[in-house]
């Protein structure tokens, strides 16, 4: 019988919304995977109708259909790093959670997709406290964003101080194990900075600010490529730094798509212009 011996290859799951438009969610995560030569698996937590425009519908998927994903990978495929996105409401946060545990997920990074760069609150209120009580604490990696990480910390974000006092205090507050905060909603030039607390080294990671109205999907390459990076084995801060690197170069080679806000372009290393 010819058997063909199969790569030991790394392998991340993405717990995270179905993007319609390609931009965001599991579209950009498993690019963002396959990029950095990880394969990559996918439990769909919700279905968004999504362009560059925007959001014009969003179905949560049923409970047990989230269940049976997480199972089918785990069970037989087995994974070496995770990252969450988009966890809709309560009981899907609770059913991922289980999961979590029940498969002993290992490296999760918890992007807590629940409030817009621009401010506005994606998931209600109950949502948010199941998160920050219930998976943030599994987390590895915690990648909130500016309005995230002020409503995780209870602190106003205004300037890079203020971003590294909130990353500690999340960390103390929440018992990660390393917390990203990232900086695309502050002004200026502190858009392209994210600050890294591990409870031991304070960190600074700066990239260029890159002048682009397409940035549609950033938050999700960048969790993904730190999941990408730990499933491959690389150390807790050199994933993150690393994850920075790859969101800065595709937002360089972003996509001018659509009548809106167009995605990064995770395939720019392939592509000559
Ligand atoms: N214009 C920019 N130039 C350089 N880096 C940027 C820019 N905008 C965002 N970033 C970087 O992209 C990453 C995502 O940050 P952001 O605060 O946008 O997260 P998010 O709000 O979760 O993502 P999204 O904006 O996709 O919803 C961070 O590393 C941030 O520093
Ligand atoms: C399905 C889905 N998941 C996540 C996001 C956030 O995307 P971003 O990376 O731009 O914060 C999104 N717009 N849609």
């Amino acid at each position: 019988m010819n058997t063909t011996k199969t790569s030991k290859v790394p392998v991340a799951l993405t717990i995270a919304g179905s993007d319609s438009g390609g931009g965001a969610g599991i579209q950009a995560d498993l690019r963002t995977f396959a990029f950095h030569c990880v394969h990559g698996t996918s439990a769909i937590t919700c279905v968004t109708a999504q362009n560059t425009l925007g959001v014009t519908r969003v179905d949560a998927m049923a409970k047990e259909a989230i269940e049976q994903q997480i199972k089918a990978v785990c069970e037989d495929i087995g994974v070496q790093a995770a990252k969450t996105g988009m966890l809709l409401n309560q009981e899907i946060i609770t059913t991922v959670v289980k999961q979590i545990d029940t498969h002993a997920i290992p490296n999760l990074v918890v992007d807590p997709v629940m409030v817009s760069r621009t401010g506005a609150q994606l998931i209600d209120d109950e949502a948010v406290k199941t998160l920050r009580d219930s998976l943030i604490p599994l987390a590895t990696v915690l990648t909130p964003n500016r309005y995230e990480a002020q409503i995780l910390s209870g602190l106003e974000i205004k300037s890079l101080d203020d971003m590294k006092a909130a990353a500690q205090t999340i960390h103390e507050k929440l018992k990660v194990k390393a917390v990203l905060v990232k900086g695309g909603g502050m002004q200026g030039s502190l858009r392209g900075i994210d600050i890294w607390f591990d409870g031991k080294n304070l960190e600074t990671l700066f990239t260029q600010l890159v002048a682009t109205k397409n940035t549609h999907g950033t938050g999700c390459t960048l969790s993904a490529a730190i999941a990408a990076n730990l499933a491959r084995g690389d150390s807790l801060f050199k994933a993150a730094r690393q994850a920075k690197e790859y969101v800065s170069y595709a937002l360089n080679n972003a996509l001018d798509i659509g009548k809106g806000q167009g995605p990064v372009g995770h395939f720019f290393p392939l592509l000559k212009k």
